[in-house]
């Protein structure tokens, strides 16, 4: 069954506020959405990429045991590597912030190869009403667990978005793991 695999405490809200830290310095880019179209219908979020961050590499050694663990709970796919850099998403009440409906695999070389997302919450979930992440494995929609530091993965071609967020800013780290194409 292609559920969510949910892990609570993945890192400390400690980790959370230290990768928080280690992004507020850079600059943002406006979201990309898949295919590089630039929709504020679609997403209005500003991302920063991890790559472009000073030393993380702590934070990518735990996405990838979070990725390989999920991976041999649950899914059982055909992962191989991580093609794209982290992506650190703000979604800020005041600016619109909202992700709708869609699916992570796309057109270009690496998200055409994705095959798991995994969603990191940043954000202490008191600090804002909305931005809830919902997932639609099959044909229930799924709530991501709000918890600050908790985890969620997913099957990239599950339809999945994030409500408007009507109050404060609400943090996420994704990463996408990739593979050869289903079949
Ligand atoms: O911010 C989130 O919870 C989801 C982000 C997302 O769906 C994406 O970057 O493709
Ligand atoms: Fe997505």
């Amino acid at each position: 069954m292609m559920a969510v695999h949910s892990v609570p405490d993945a890192f400390t809200t400690w980790e959370c506020d230290r990768i928080v830290a280690a992004i507020a310095k850079m600059p943002t880019d406006e979201a990309l959405l898949v295919g590089r179209n630039r929709d504020h219908n679609l997403r209005n979020a500003e991302l920063v990429w991890m790559d472009d961050v000073g030393d993380l590499s702590w934070v990518m050694t735990r996405l990838i045991e979070v990725v390989s663990h999920s991976n041999n709970q649950q899914f059982d796919f055909d992962v191989r590597e991580f093609a794209e850099s982290p992506q650190i998403a703000s979604y800020d009440a005041a600016k619109g912030g909202h992700f709708a409906w869609h699916s992570d695999i796309g057109n270009g070389p690496a998200a055409g190869k994705r095959k798991l997302t995994l969603v990191l919450q940043l954000s202490n979930p008191d600090t804002y009403d909305g931005g809830d992440l919902e997932i639609m494995p099959s044909a229930h929609i799924l709530l991501a667990n709000r918890a600050q530091g908790s985890v969620s993965v997913f099957p990239s071609f599950a339809l999945h978005q994030v409500t408007p967020i009507k109050r404060g800013i609400r943090r996420s780290l994704t990463v996408w793991a990739h593979g050869p194409p289903f079949r």
